[in-house]
């Protein structure tokens, strides 16, 4: 990853998690050294415990799965944008599907990847302009341009009118969504596709549906990997 890349993902990051401060700020009913004390105790937070703790940082599942929390960036972590990275390096999809793009956080790791294997394409999603002209500045700067795809507009609507298999798919929509997409995007997967899903412990509810058609299903190996934000890591299997 260059170094030009690597102090924009630092500083969007560090947006992202600020942001997202305030607005719990604002919303928790309590004292500052109580929010702050909280704050600093989500941390140190087993994974699984994260999705409950938020609400009593002051946020509600309104802040990830609706138009009430559109301007937020909402962006993986770090440690999430990382992984991301390695199972690209390691897989080496020729063909990736974003699902949620938001200002290119993961766009960017998974860019990063594609041209330190020197090919591939990610499509990324996005329905909000201002957010998509954001991602064209920060793929541009990072000069990433020729790994990107941006289709703006309804994710559902994308999916419907893209063709061919992809080899990896990352879902970081609306939670309450999962389920519709997935099923839409069944189309374009293929044995030994992977489909990865953040989110799947801070929106433990929202996502349910989701998992449990996974579970069900013998098309997909799936399984939790208690990590982040909980993240479901699902094979292709036929
Ligand atoms: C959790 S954020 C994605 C974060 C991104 N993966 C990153 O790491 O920066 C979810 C994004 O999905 C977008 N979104 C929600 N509903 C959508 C829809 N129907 N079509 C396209 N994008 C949508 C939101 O605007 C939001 O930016």
């Amino acid at each position: 990853m260059t170094s030009t890349t690597t102090m924009l993902l630092q500083q969007l990051h560090e947006q992202s998690r600020t942001e997202l401060m305030i607005r719990a700020r604002a919303q928790f009913p309590g004292a500052s050294d109580e929010f702050q004390s909280l704050a600093e105790e989500y941390d140190t937070l087993a994974p699984h415990l994260r999705g409950r703790f938020l609400e009593t940082l002051g946020l509600s599942s309104e802040d990830f799965e609706s138009v009430q929390g559109a301007a937020l960036s909402l962006a993986v972590s770090a440690e999430m944008g990382r992984f991301l990275r390695n199972m690209v390096l390691a897989h080496k999809p020729r063909r990736i599907l974003e699902l949620g793009s938001s200002y290119g956080v993961s766009t960017l790791y998974f860019a990063e990847a594609l041209r330190t294997l020197d090919g591939g394409v990610v499509v990324a999603t996005e329905l909000d302009p201002v957010k998509c002209a954001r991602l064209r500045v920060h793929v541009s700067t990072a000069g990433v341009d020729a790994y990107v795809d941006l289709r703006e507009g309804d994710v559902f609507q994308t999916v419907s009118s893209l063709d061919g298999a992809f080899d990896m798919v990352f879902i970081d929509v609306w939670a309450n969504t999962y389920l519709d997409l997935f099923k839409q995007t069944e189309r374009l997967l293929r044995p030994g596709t992977i489909v990865l899903a953040d989110n799947m412990y801070t929106a433990e509810d929202a996502v349910r549906p989701f998992k449990q058609y996974l579970d069900d299903n013998p098309r997909f190996s799936t399984t939790t990997l208690d990590f982040e934000s909980g993240v479901e890591f699902t094979v292709v299997v036929s």
